[in-house]
Order: structure tokens, then sequence, then C-alpha cells
């Protein structure tokens, strides 16, 4: 058996299209585009390349992009203030600080400094506390788009046993919060778990976020499992090679001959991640402007 796959690529291509309509909507109904700011501390050359593509589409969505590019040594007070400065700008809908921050710098401080209306990584506890109660928020991207690739493949999540390997605040946590609002049965594994491969072997739906390349074999997942996979791994250039392979947490060729459909890595997640932070600066336009 041969597993579909779930083309992330082009399923983020069409939330993009429909933010690209409500963009346009907004910005004619309010007369200003909606806009984003990201802000990139250092220079990680991976937060380079995501920072880069988030700008290009945020640009192409028919939004505004506002990028603030500060030094490695910038002070938590000079960050802090950068987020005051955010916060009180009518033009800035959205706020994204890129993880991670350089070791002086406390992530939670920042995080929590954000309006939680604008928290379109969905990050601040605010929103984390509304995601767990059911109630109105912004979800963080990478689990909504986790999300939204599940629900492509499985009609009815209802019921399922759902695990999720990972339990970042990032990723794993508000990952198993949306499967178990849908009603799957969640188990959430981390590295202390006992006996990983057969607790996985139980998943109907597995979500593998644990940033280790290639981790969960094929003979992990349960036949005809919907498997996710959100690992980003860059391997070590082979010899000649200037960059490395992408490769998720999931060893793709032994389980795309398992699973009943899985994502790749590139195009699963990944342009999932984006696509739904242009669709979460929008809602919190939205939302800001009052309906
Ligand atoms: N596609 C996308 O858009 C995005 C992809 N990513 C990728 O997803 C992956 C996870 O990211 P993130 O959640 O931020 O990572 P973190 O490092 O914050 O969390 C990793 C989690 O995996 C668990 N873990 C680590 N090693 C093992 C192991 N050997 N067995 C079981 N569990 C383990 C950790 O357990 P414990 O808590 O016990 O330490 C932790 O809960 C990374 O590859 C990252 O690059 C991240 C964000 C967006
Ligand atoms: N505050 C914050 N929010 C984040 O959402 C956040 C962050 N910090 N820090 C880093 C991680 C990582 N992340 C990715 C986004 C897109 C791709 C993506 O588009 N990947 C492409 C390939 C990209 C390539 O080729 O390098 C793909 O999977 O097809 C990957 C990873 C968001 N993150």
């Amino acid at each position: 058996m041969s597993a579909t796959i779930i083309d992330g690529k082009a399923i983020a291509a069409g939330l993009r299209a429909q933010a690209a309509e409500d963009a346009a909507r907004f910005a004619a109904e309010r007369g200003r585009k909606a806009g984003l700011a990201v802000v990139l501390v250092g220079n990680d050359p991976a937060s380079e390349v995501y920072v880069a593509s988030k700008v290009k589409l945020t640009r192409e969505t028919g939004m505004e992009s506002f990028g603030h590019r500060l030094p490695a040594e910038t002070s938590e007070a000079d960050l802090l203030s950068l987020v005051a400065r955010l916060n009180a700008d009518e033009s800035v809908d959205g706020i994204l600080v890129q993880l991670p921050l350089p070791g002086h710098i406390d992530s939670g401080r920042i995080i929590e400094a954000i309006d939680p209306r604008k928290d379109v990584d969905g990050l601040h506890p605010e929103n984390a506390g509304r995601l767990m109660n059911g109630l109105q928020g912004l979800v963080p991207c990478t689990p909504l788009g986790s999300m939204i690739l599940v629900e492509s493949a499985v009609p009815d999540i209802s019921g399922l046993n759902a695990v999720v390997l990972g339990r970042s605040v990032l990723v794993g946590k508000p990952v198993g919060q949306l499967l178990l609002a849908a009603n799957a049965t969640v188990t959430m594994a981390h590295s202390r778990t006992a006996d990983l491969p057969a607790l996985c072997r139980n998943a109907d739906i597995l979500v593998a976020a644990v940033g280790r390349p290639e981790m969960v074999r094929g003979d992990w997942i349960k036949p005809g499992a919907v498997v996710i996979d959100v690992g980003i791994n860059r391997l070590a250039p082979e010899p000649g090679r200037e960059k490395g392979r992408l490769v998720g947490d999931v060893a793709f060729a032994e389980a795309v001959d398992v699973a009943g459909a899985i994502t790749p890595v590139p195009g699963g997640v990944g342009p999932m991640t984006i696509a739904c932070l242009l669709k979460n600066t929008l809602t919190a336009a939205r939302r800001r402007a009052g309906g």
C-alpha cells in the first residue's frame, strides 16, 4: 500500500488565495491594508530565510509588511520598547517575533508584552488559555495548519486515537488542544515517554513535532494512519553540496508504505504555517476593526 501524499503546498496556496480575497475586501472597506510586523533579532540563517518568505507572501497577499531587523546584541529592554510601539501602532494588526531569540533575552517576557489581539503566533498565555478553554482567540499557525491538513485527510476525527510527539508551547501542546477540541482521544508524548513505538502504533492520527530527523520509523505507524510531519531538520551537506537535505521527524520512505496519508517535508506543514500566519493577520485585523 502506498499512502496518499497530503499536498500542503497546494492547500496552502488555496488558503493564501482566500486570504488575498479577504485582504482586498478589508482594504476596500477600511481604506487601509491589514498590516503584519515581523521582528527578527540576530542573523540566524534559517530564520532569515523564513522571515524573507513571510515578507514576500504578506505583500503578495495584499497586506502591508513591516520588517524590523535588530542586531543580535539588542537588549531585552529595547525589544520590549519596540513591541510597545508596535502594540500602539494602528497600522499594525499582527506582530510576530521570530523565535528563537538570543539567549540573553527572555522570550516569555517578550511574548507576554505583545497585545494578545495582535498576537498572530497565538503564543501569548491569554491566547493559549483561550484555546484550552474553547474560547475565541488566535491559534498558533503551525498547529492550525497541521489541523487543516488532518481534516483534509480524515472526514471525521471524532473518536479517533491521536498521538502527538512533542509538547512545546509553539507546536505540540496547541496541536493536542485542537485535536481534543475535535473529539479525538489525545495522547501527548515526549522525551520521557516509555515505549514510543508501541504508543505510536495505536495512533489513527500521528503528529510528529520533536525536531529529531527521521526518528519515527515505518514500523511505528499503524497501517492506514494519517501522519503529519511537522519536523524541519536540515541534514549536514553531502560532499560537494552547499546545503544539506531538509527532512522531517518521520522516515518518509518507510512511512509512505504503511500510512494511509502523510505530509511530505518540504511541501507539507511548512507552507501551511505561513498561510495560517496570513489568515491570522486578517482575523486579527477584522476583530480589531470590530467585525
Ligand atoms: N513546519 C513548521 O512550520 C514548523 C516546524 N517546526 C519544527 O518542528 C519540530 C519541533 O519544533 P518545536 O516544537 O519548536 O521543538 P522543541 O525543541 O521546542 O520541542 C521538541 C519536543 O519534542 C520532544 N522530544 C525531543 N526529543 C524526543 C525524543 N527523542 N523522543 C520523544 N520526544 C522527544 C521534547 O520533549 P521534552 O519536552 O520532554 O523535552 C519536546 O517536547 C522541529 O523540527 C522544528 O524545526 C517548528 C515550528 C514550525
Ligand atoms: N515566532 C515564530 N513563529 C513561527 O511560526 C516560527 C518561529 N518563530 N521560528 C521558527 C519556526 C519554523 N517555522 C517554519 C515556517 C515555514 C517553513 C516552511 O515554509 N518550510 C518549507 C521549506 C523551506 C526551506 O526550503 O527551507 C517547507 O516545509 O516546504 C518552515 C518552518 C516557523 N517557525
